[in-house]
């Protein structure tokens, strides 16, 4: 089922990209979404630089930078997408690619950054894997990193070099305003979404805020309990970091179709999409699912109340003005 993607019509500054020197930034792509990395590659004017990628006969990889980028900028895209462990080991051998290679800057550029949710000990005896993960990145020679819509802030405090952390937002708020929906109340899915939720819910003229109480007794099983806030009549805006197996979204838009709102639809950054994601989100109870293309989506998961909006020009936005020292913060305002 074919989705529609929309490339983002931002209202950020015009790239200065076409009036540049060039010569010390480099692009290269990790194999986890080669599509977003040409977008970037094209809202910069560069190409993607030239990298072999290959497997060994017994599964180990080998990479190698097929350019000089000694004293060069170097910017590394790799979302740390399924299958997790081999795109970060991925990202890891090419930032060690790099810094042999005498880069002056390596920037691990991380739309999707896997083992976020393990950010903290929930129970005795567990790894913080999302900070071991920060640990290994650091080590590995990366100089700063660029992570996009983080599933908890703490996660920027795991890493002792520059982060830059970027929102979507901009472009589903600017879908969203294109939509004309109206007496909208948006929706925080858990605890953890409700500063996102929050932010979003301000942007969309101070739209009301509901919360759902979520809970987890087991791994993967999302469990809703209550509802704090009223969503009777209303179009109700669900919006969450990620989408994995979409048991809480749809378990959250469950209980906002009993309490009465008229329609649903469920915006999130990551369309992570575990099974049995996709036989959940097409049952219907969803006017639409927006997500962005930080992670790629297979057609074969792609279905029809999906939407796919384009983070491209975010992301190659935000390279260049890190390249040029200039504001981050100020494309959010
Ligand atoms: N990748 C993961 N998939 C599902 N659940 C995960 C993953 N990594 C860690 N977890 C568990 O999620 C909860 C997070 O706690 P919250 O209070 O819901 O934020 C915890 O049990 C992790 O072990
Ligand atoms: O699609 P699913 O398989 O349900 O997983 C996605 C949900 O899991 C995470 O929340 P988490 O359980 O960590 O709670 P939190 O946001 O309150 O930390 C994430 O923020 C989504 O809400
Ligand atoms: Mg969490
Ligand atoms: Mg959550």
């Amino acid at each position: 089922m074919p989705a529609v993607i929309r490339s983002a019509t931002l209202t950020l500054q015009p790239s200065l990209a076409t009036f540049a020197d060039h010569s010390r930034l480099r692009l290269f792509s990790g194999s986890a979404n080669i599509p977003l990395s040409q977008e970037v590659a094209r809202y910069l004017g560069i190409d993607l630089g030239p990298m072999v990628r290959k497997r060994f006969a017994d599964g180990e990889l080998y990479i190698q930078i097929q350019e000089s980028i000694r004293g060069c900028d170097v910017y590394l895209i790799q979302p740390s997408c399924y299958p997790v462990n081999d795109h970060l080991m991925e990202l890891l051998i090419m930032i060690d690619a790099c810094r042999r290679a005498s880069a002056r800057q390596i920037t691990a550029v991380i739309p999707y950054y896997g083992y976020a949710r393990a950010d903290r000990k929930t129970a005795g005896r567990e790894s913080i894997t999302a900070k071991l993960v920060a640990n290994l990145i650091t080590q590995a020679g990366a100089s700063r990193i660029l992570a996009m819509d983080l599933h908890s802030d703490q996660i920027q405090g795991y890493f002792d070099i520059p982060l830059d952390h970027v929102y979507a937002s901009p472009v589903v708020l600017d879908y969203l305003v294109s939509k004309q929906l109206s007496d909208i109340v948006v929706v925080s899915p858990d605890v953890g979404g409700v500063a996102r939720a929050r932010a979003f819910a301000k942007k969309l003229n101070d739209a009301p805020l509901a919360i759902i109480d979520k809970r987890r007794q087991a791994h993967n099983v999302a469990e809703v309990m209550n509802l704090i806030g009223d969503v009777e009549g209303k179009t109700a805006v669900l919006v969450d970091d990620m989408i994995d197996t979409a048991g809480t979204i749809c378990e959250g838009a469950r209980l906002l179709r009993k309490e009465g709102a008229r329609q649903v639809y469920a915006c999130a950054t990551h369309a992570v999409f575990s099974p049995p994601a996709v036989e959940r989100l097409s049952t219907g109870v969803f006017e639409e699912v927006i997500i962005t293309n930080t992670i790629p989506v297979p057609e074969d998961k792609r279905f029809k109340q999906l939407t796919i909006l384009s983070v491209a020009n975010l992301l190659g936005e935000t390279i260049w003005r890190i390249h040029e020292d200039s504001s981050v913060s100020s494309m959010f305002r």
